[in-house]
């Protein structure tokens, strides 16, 4: 349904941000994007949201290009984005914010987004949806309007970011049940295990380029950084090197 064609996204100083990724998205799956800090996988986001245009490449949508769309054009053909740090909004409660996601919801179908995302709806529906959110409640809101709105394609930025074990795990549920239900193509970019996992495929991007490697060289690959002392994506598998300290 979505195809990349060899993206790239050149700085002003010329260094590679993208380069050259191409990829087709399939209709109805759920894709997890990971690689290290830094990697591209953010740019990509942006650049499929018509947040951020690609210095080249051309992006199709079930074969019409929508590369020099905006993003308001790109969300009028079902294209949505939960944000890696979500804005907060003055003067709207949650309750609206869900309700403007999809209209056709009646409280009882909102507060069964909000308990999707693992948020309590009696304490939230009211809530001013603005700064007094914390982080991580922010963040939940904004996936539960993203998954409100029955996307063509949903892309989340690290929704694990900043939410608590027991809400992601709820969360990571709540993925896999709209996938089995819903005709939305997913896309997460995560370093979560847990999402890694429940992706039908998994897209590794490495100094701006794609790199599809199989899972199982992923998750040893995490697993070792996981147990590095200086705890940085350095590739070197998990030993403590002299430079690293
Ligand atoms: N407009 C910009 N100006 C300068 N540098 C940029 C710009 N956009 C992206 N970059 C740089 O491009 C690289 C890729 O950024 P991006 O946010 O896409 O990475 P990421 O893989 O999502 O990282 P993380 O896992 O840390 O979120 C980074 O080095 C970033 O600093």
């Amino acid at each position: 349904m979505l195809e990349l064609k060899d993206i790239t996204l050149r700085l002003d100083d010329g260094r590679a941000v993208l380069d050259g990724v191409s990829v087709t998205l399939q209709n109805r799956k759920i894709y997890a994007v990971t690689g290290p800090n830094g990697s591209g996988k953010s740019s990509l986001a942006r650049i499929i949201m018509g947040l951020q245009q690609p210095t080249a490449g051309r992006i199709l949508l079930d074969g019409q290009d929508i590369t020099d769309m905006d993003i308001t054009q790109r969300a009028g053909l079902g294209i949505g984005y939960a944000f890696q740090h979500p804005p907060r909004f003055k003067g709207i409660k949650v309750r609206e914010l869900i309700k403007l996601a999809d209209g056709s919801r009646n409280k009882a179908g909102i507060c069964d987004m909000l308990y999707s995302v693992g948020l309590c709806a009696q304490e939230y529906l009211e809530r001013d949806a603005d700064a007094t959110l914390s982080g991580g409640e922010a963040k939940r809101i904004e996936i539960a309007t993203v998954l409100a709105r029955r996307l063509r394609l949903a892309v989340f930025d690290e929704p694990e970011a900043g939410i608590d074990l027991w809400s992601f795990q709820k969360l990571a549920d709540t993925f896999r049940e709209m996938h089995g239900k819903s005709d939305t193509t997913i896309v997460i970019i995560s370093h979560q295990e847990r999402i890694l996992e429940l992706a039908d495929d998994i897209l590794l991007i490495k100094e701006g380029r794609l790199a599809p490697v199989p899972r199982d060289i992923i998750l040893t690959s995490n697993n070792s950084e996981a147990n590095c002392r200086c705890r940085q994506s350095c590739g070197k598998r998990g030993e403590a090197h002299v430079e690293c300290a």
